[in-house]
């Protein structure tokens, strides 16, 4: 099959880093979530972690535009993202996945699907395909006209991560995408990430190591709001050989950077 190549996806790209932030400050509440973040992300998986309040969700909203950063700065795609005249056509090109997502539950998988196409603008003849293909890829097709209200917790985190990709964003934002989903479907995910991210900018928020270090190329480690480490799946298992606490090399990994930036700080 011959697929059809979009002005868009010619134009050369004129930025060296989908996800660009200095000093980043972003508050939750009156809390300063993320205080003073440099990050730069390319295209790949990026798989963002660190312990609870740490901040990665505070940092997803911003990243999704949701949320207006307090400080710093913050470039997405390019652009200038805390400039109000961007943020509608930056929306058209990102995906995201929130930790909690709203949704009516008599919609039936596929018109939800289609709902968030048409919210991001997609043209309305690309949207009953793209609806499909984005509903194939999570592994939904025979519930596609089954009601939100009727399919299980990880039913419904797909039927999330579907809305996500649906216009097949060059930022893709999933906030823990594998909560609830069994054991086979967390597999099939990662392979999906692993497609995804071979030509988008994809960050993962997570708290499961074992699915970044088999589905990321870059490991994001955040505490209070600010970036501790940034690196290899493989490197992070290469400190985890020399100590720290945890089932696996990975795990390992993790807690010993977190520990030795907590005993520096
Ligand atoms: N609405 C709010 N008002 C005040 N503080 C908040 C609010 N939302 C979050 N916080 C605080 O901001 C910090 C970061 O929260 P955030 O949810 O971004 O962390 P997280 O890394 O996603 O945590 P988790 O892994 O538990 O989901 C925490 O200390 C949290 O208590």
């Amino acid at each position: 099959m011959v697929r059809m190549v979009s002005a868009t996806e010619l134009k050369p790209t004129t930025y060296a880093w989908p996800v660009e932030t200095t000093e980043l400050r972003v508050k939750a509440g009156r809390h300063l979530a993320v205080n003073g973040l440099d990050l730069q992300l390319g295209t790949g998986v990026h798989g963002l972690l660190g312990p609870n309040g740490a901040g990665k969700t505070t940092l997803m909203r911003a990243l999704s535009t949701v949320h207006r950063p307090s400080g710093g700065q913050l470039r997405l795609l390019g652009e200038d993202a805390t400039s109000s005249r961007v943020l509608r056509p930056l929306r058209r090109r990102l995906g995201y996945l929130p930790q909690h997502f709203g949704f009516y539950p008599r919609f039936t998988v596929r018109e939800y699907v289609e709902y968030m196409a048409w919210l991001r603008e997609m043209p309305k003849a690309a949207i009953p395909g793209a609806v499909q293909r984005a509903v194939e890829r999570v592994g939904l097709t025979a519930r596609a006209d089954s009601r939100l209200k009727a399919l299980s917790g990880g039913m419904l985190r797909r039927v999330g991560i579907a809305q996500a990709i649906v216009n097949d964003p060059d930022l893709l934002l999933l906030d823990e995408p594998t909560v609830g989903l069994d054991p086979e479907q967390r597999v099939e995910f990662r392979t999906l990430l692993r497609e995804l991210g071979t030509d988008s900018c994809v960050v993962v928020s997570t708290h499961l190591v074992e699915d970044v270090v088999a589905a990321c190329t870059d490991v994001v480690l955040v505490d209070e709001g600010k970036l501790v480490w940034q690196g290899l799946p493989a490197a992070l298992i290469q400190i985890g050989e020399q100590g720290g606490t945890g089932d696996s090399p990975a795990e390992r990994g993790y807690t010993s950077l977190l520990s030795s930036h907590r005993s520096a700080s």
